[in-house]
C-alpha cells in the first residue's frame, strides 16, 4: 500500500457538535470529497449504517473507508468496551479498513465545557496498567481480522502531552497497538509533532492532517475556554490555512517510507468555513507540498 489522501467528514457535519453542518447532506459531503480530489473518508452520523448501503453510496465516488473513531473505555467498563469494538471492528472489515482509530474516553473533558488546558485528566498508575493491557486485548481483537488498532492521543484526554504518548508506546506491544499521529491536536497540546513523528515512525499506521489558528488556540489558552468552543471558534482549520509548517512534517513521512491514509481532518464550523472550499484548498496545498 503506499500513501492514500482522504478528508473526514467532520468540516461538513460534527458529530461532537451536531448542531454544525446539520444542514449538510450526507451525499453533499461525499460527492464535496470526491470532486475535491480525495478517495477516503472516515465515518460521519449521517453516513448509513448497513455496509452494503454505504458502498453503494461510496463506490460510484470513487472513496473508500479508511477508517472511524471508536471511543473507548478500557478504564471504566472494558467488558462493555470490548463489546462495542468488536461490532466497530467488524462493520469496519465489511468496509475494507486495515485501521481502527481508538481513544480511550474515561475521564476525557474534549465534549464538557471544561478548560481544555487547566482540567485535562491524568491517570493514575492503576489506570494506566488498565489501559494498557486493554489496549492491547483491543489489539489482538484487529489482528484476528488482519487489522490494527491506531491510538489516537488527544486534548482534554489521559493521552495527549509527548510523556504520556511515550508512556502508552513503551507500554505496548508494538506488535498489538500502533499509533495515529494527528498534527492539529499534539500543537494545540503544545508538543512538538516532529519529535512524535521520528521518535515512532515505525509504530504510525494512520495520519490526521489539521492546521492550528495561532492567534484562535492562544486565546483558548488565555481564556480557559473549552475544546469544542475552541472548535467553534476556528482553532482548527486545513493545511496550509494555519501555523504548521507541513513541509519537514511531510519530509519525515516520506523518507520514513510511510504506507496508508493521510485524511484532512478539519473540524471548523461549515458556517464560516465552507467545506468543499476548505477541501479543495487542502488539497491544493497536499499537492504543492507533497506532489501527491
Ligand atoms: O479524530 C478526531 C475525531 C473527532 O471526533 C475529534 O474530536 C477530533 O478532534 C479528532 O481529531
Ligand atoms: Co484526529
Amino acid at each position: 500500500m503506499s500513501i492514500k489522501l482522504g478528508i473526514c467528514p467532520i468540516g461538513w457535519t460534527n458529530d461532537d457538535l451536531p448542531e454544525l453542518g446539520s444542514e449538510n447532506t450526507f451525499q453533499q459531503a461525499i460527492s464535496e470529497m470526491a470532486l475535491a480530489g480525495f478517495t477516503g473518508t472516515e465515518i460521519g452520523n449521517k453516513y448509513p449504517k448497513e455496509p452494503a448501503e454505504l458502498k453503494s453510496y461510496l463506490e460510484p465516488r470513487g472513496l473508500s473507508i479508511a477508517s472511524a473513531w471508536f471511543s473507548a473505555f478500557v478504564i471504566a467498563d472494558f467488558e462493555a468496551t470490548k463489546r462495542d469494538f468488536i461490532r466497530h471492528r467488524d462493520f469496519l472489515h465489511a468496509m475494507g479498513s486495515k485501521v481502527i482509530v481508538v481513544s480511550e474516553q474515561t475521564h476525557s473533558i474534549q465534549g464538557q465545557e471544561r478548560s481544555i488546558y487547566d482540567e485535562k485528566p491524568i491517570f493514575t498508575e492503576a489506570e494506566w496498567e488498565q489501559l494498557t493491557r486493554g489496549l492491547e486485548e483491543l489489539g489482538e481483537l484487529a489482528q484476528e481480522k488482519d487489522m490494527a488498532i491506531v491510538y489516537h492521543h488527544h486534548m482534554g484526554t489521559g493521552v495527549q502531552t509527548t510523556e504520556e504518548i511515550e508512556r502508552l508506546m513503551e507500554n505496548t506491544d508494538p506488535a498489538k497497538v500502533s499509533l495515529l499521529f494527528d498534527s492539529g491536536h499534539l500543537v494545540f497540546s503544545g508538543e512538538d509533532p516532529l519529535y512524535i513523528f521520528n521518535k515512532y515512525a515505525d509504530r504510525i499506521k494512520h495520519i490526521h492532517l489539521k492546521d492550528i489558528r495561532q492567534e484562535r488556540m492562544e486565546d483558548v489558552r488565555a481564556q480557559h475556554k473549552s475544546f469544542l468552543t475552541g472548535v467553534k471558534e476556528g482553532v482548527f482549520t486545513v493545511p496550509g490555512d494555519g501555523m504548521i509548517d507541513f513541509k519537514p512534517i511531510w519530509e519525515a513521512i516520506r523518507s520514513s517510507g510511510y504506507a496508508g491514509w493521510m485524511m484532512v481532518e478539519a473540524e471548523q464550523d461549515p458556517a464560516k468555513a465552507n467545506p468543499f472550499i476548505y477541501a479543495k484548498k487542502a488539497r491544493v496545498y497536499i499537492k504543492a507540498v507533497t506532489g501527491l
